[in-house]
């Protein structure tokens, strides 16, 4: 279970990223962040694994308090948070098979790791989630020689071989069309469902988060301003992730103010926007 309290990040030029935000995700849930560019987003997934540093507030996995945690401690924690990322990061001039067995790296000395020897074990788990994740046969491609899509199933098998006890996943259809976006959703919510991994997703198209997620929260200017199951993601709620619109006087959000329209159409408040 990954419990995150209360977490806030300013970064040195005074930026307040992230003011305080907590969230639990535990169990087999797949749960995707949204919210608008700059909302905070990247900033909060890389604070959970501390590839950014977080100003205050607790993370805990498992138990496990990351925040306290240096040196091979630090280590340690990261490798059970599988990072999926949007622009894949793999090594381009490496193999299908030495990226995915780099995320074996920290089970082996680092002596073994520079001469990238790696146990038959090690090996044997590789082939099986290449094959898992439809890449049979590619091992000795290149990953310079993949397309979009295969590269992000090498992202994916490079987390899911560590074993880890979450998926941390930062956008990973952004630089996907449509179609392979979605097979790679497929793909990574079948795995995670499969070896009972909870996964924290930050996707920006709305209409994945809420065909893939068991729950969705919506970030604006570095708040929790949403939290719940896809289907209490209405208009309103929407509006006011990405729009900040305030309540009205019954304390219903406001849909689609008139100020926001392009005067074509007739606002309504029970969520439905009528054309003219
Ligand atoms: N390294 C940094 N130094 C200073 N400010 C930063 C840094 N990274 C992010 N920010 C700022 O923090 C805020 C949140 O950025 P973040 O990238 O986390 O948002 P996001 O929701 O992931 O956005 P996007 O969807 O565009 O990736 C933004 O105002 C951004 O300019």
């Amino acid at each position: 279970m990954l419990s995150v309290t209360d977490l806030r990040k300013t970064y040195s030029g005074g930026e307040e990223a992230l003011r305080g935000v907590s969230l639990d995700v535990g169990g087999n849930e797949t749960v995707a962040v949204i919210g608008p560019s700059g909302a905070g987003k990247s900033t909060f997934i890389s604070c959970i694994n501390r590839l950014t540093e977080p100003t205050d507030g607790q993370v805990e996995l498992d138990g496990v308090d990351i925040l306290r945690l240096s040196g091979k401690d630090l280590r340690n924690a990261r490798r059970d948070m599988g990072m999926i990322f949007q622009e894949f990061n793999l090594v381009e001039r490496l193999t299908v098979m030495e990226n995915v067995l780099s995320g074996r790296l920290g089970y082996v000395s680092t002596w073994n790791a520079f001469r990238r020897k790696f146990s038959g074990d090690d090996v044997e788990r590789a082939y099986e989630v290449l094959d898992r994740v439809g890449l049979a046969g590619h091992e000795n491609d290149r990953a310079d020689e993949l397309s979009g899509g295969q590269r992000q199933r090498v992202g994916i098998a490079r987390a899911v071989v560590q074993r880890p006890k979450i998926l941390l996943v930062d956008e990973p259809t952004s630089s996907l069309d449509p179609e392979t976006s979605r097979a790679v959703m497929d793909l990574l919510t079948t795995i995670a469902a499969e070896d009972e991994i909870p996964v924290l997703i930050n996707i920006h198209e709305v209409n994945l988060a809420i065909e893939y997620a068991d729950r969705i929260v919506g970030l604006r200017d570095g708040e929790k301003v949403f939290e719940g199951p896809p289907e209490e993601l209405d208009e309103a709620a929407q509006s006011q992730i990405y729009r900040g619109a305030p309540p009205d006087e019954e304390g219903d959000p406001v849909v689609g103010r008139p100020d926001e329209t392009d005067g074509t159409e007739e606002v309504v408040r029970d969520g439905e926007i009528k054309r003219g």
